[in-house]
């Protein structure tokens, strides 16, 4: 629509429509300008209040987002790439998203959404089946490893959630969906679904089986710089939420750093904070499996009600810990990084980095640090985030993440029991 006809039809609105506008002019005759303008601040006192500064950028200066009037003409459904912190409710806000949008009445899947991990699709179908209960109509089916459909059959859910892999199948080899039907097309945790160490190949194969009107929607709590450049070419004309650096991470999640020497050093200080405070649920990050395995037993040997996670188990057998740990039967979830994206286990009150997140060449893995302390301090709870240093090379990566943040992370003795005990107030 030209910006002329778009700029009349919304004067043509306000004036018959829009309920704002009409209190407004119903009363101006009779209001001075400080009036008015008290008047203007008291209607817009009933919009929720952030408090964190986003960037809302646009690719269009024409864009009608600059002055729209109506939910109607901010075109929702554009394509949108989002950033917000972790725990903040990206999920529910995408789950909304599709469920405002199927036609209950088509029985054929019109919205997909994929996540990098089974445990991950699990727990969003769980968030849409309950956001969903009140929508009977609408229903959702999972394209996870271990469903077995047979080829041909046509998928009658209106939603699909699935990773990458089962559900490029179902559109291509098996053909249970018909890619060109999808109207909206969701990533979760969408910077490692087109980072090229992520799942590029597979989420780029699903985008182009899907129709050029189909609305994208990308939402992670991290964009890496070179990542968030190749979201914006292969997203068309999106609208952007982005974070700026300093907003990324959350200060409700106290986050500090203990000296040792060793292994041996890193396991008695984590004892000594579990002696002095009270911890709710735990996750602990190591490195490699085999430390997880060493020190998921050393804990155990010390009473500890231990569940160990890692890449080699299937992932049935993740996905059952996981809802273990959810349940609470066990207090301490140490795993390795396949657990530091998205899950959301309320309780977590502490998150123990063993060993820092590094990439292959040695050096901080921002990204993964931010996800991984924010398995705690889940929508607004407080939380506390250690990590524990026993070399140059983990200083080193923990002055480097101090940077990128630009966030100073302080130093905690772990002997000082007093000390642990006040940072956890
Ligand atoms: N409006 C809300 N009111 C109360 N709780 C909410 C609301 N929205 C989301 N939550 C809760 O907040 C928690 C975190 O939400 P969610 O898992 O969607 O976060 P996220 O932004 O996807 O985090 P991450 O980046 O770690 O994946 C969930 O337990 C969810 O139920």
């Amino acid at each position: 629509m030209a910006t002329d006809s778009w700029a009349l039809a919304v004067d043509k609105q306000e004036s018959t429509t829009d309920s704002v506008s009409l209190f407004r002019k119903c009363f101006a005759s009779s209001l001075d300008k400080a009036a008015q303008s008290l008047l203007n601040k008291m209607i817009h006192t009933s919009l929720v209040n952030t408090t964190n500064q986003v960037e809302v950028l646009q690719r269009d200066p024409n864009s009608p987002l600059y002055s729209v009037k109506t939910f109607e003409e901010l075109r929702l459904p554009q394509n949108l790439i989002a950033q917000s912190q972790s725990g903040t409710g990206k999920t529910a806000a995408f789950a909304l998203a599709m469920l405002s949008h199927v036609d209950p009445a088509n029985k054929w899947t019109q919205c997909l959404c994929i996540a990098p991990t089974y445990e991950l699709a699990l727990q969003t179908g769980k968030v849409i089946e309950q956001m969903g209960k009140f929508y009977p109509e609408v229903k959702l089916a999972y394209a996870i490893r271990g469903n077995k459909l047979d080829r041909e059959t046509k998928l009658q859910e209106q939603i699909v959630i699935g990773t990458p892999g089962t559900v490029l199948d179902w559109c291509s080899k098996l053909k249970i969906i018909d890619p060109k039907k999808i109207s909206v097309f969701v990533l979760d945790e969408a910077d490692v679904m087109i980072a090229t160490q992520g799942h590029q190949d597979q989420s780029i194969r699903i985008q182009r089986m899907l129709p050029n009107e189909c609305q994208m929607l990308l939402f992670s709590a991290t964009f890496e710089d070179s990542v968030w450049k190749f979201a914006e070419r292969v997203v068309p004309d999106p609208n952007i939420i982005k974070l700026k650096r300093e907003e990324e991470t959350l200060d409700t999640i106290k986050q500090y750093y203990v000296l040792c020497n060793d292994k041996d050093e890193k396991f008695t200080a984590l004892c000594n904070i579990y002696g002095a405070i009270t911890i709710a649920q735990a996750m602990i990050f190591c490195h490699t499996r085999r430390t997880a395995g060493w020190l998921s037993a050393e804990l155990t040997k010390e009473g500890h009600v231990v569940a160990l996670l890692s890449g080699e188990m299937t992932v049935e057998q993740r996905a059952a810990i996981i809802e273990r740990f959810r349940e609470g039967k066990e207090k301490v979830l140490v795993t390795t990084n396949v657990c530091s994206r998205g899950i959301d286990v309320e309780q977590v009150s502490v998150v123990i980095n063993f060993d820092l997140p590094m990439d292959k060449d040695g050096n901080a893995d921002n990204e993964t640090y931010l996800h991984r302390i924010g398995r705690t301090g889940r929508f607004g709870k407080r939380g506390l985030a250690v990590n524990m240093i026993d070399s140059k090379q983990s200083m080193n990566i923990l002055n480097q993440i101090e940077e990128h943040f630009n966030k100073k992370i302080n130093k905690l003795d772990s002997d000082d029991l007093d000390e642990i005990e006040k940072i956890s107030n």
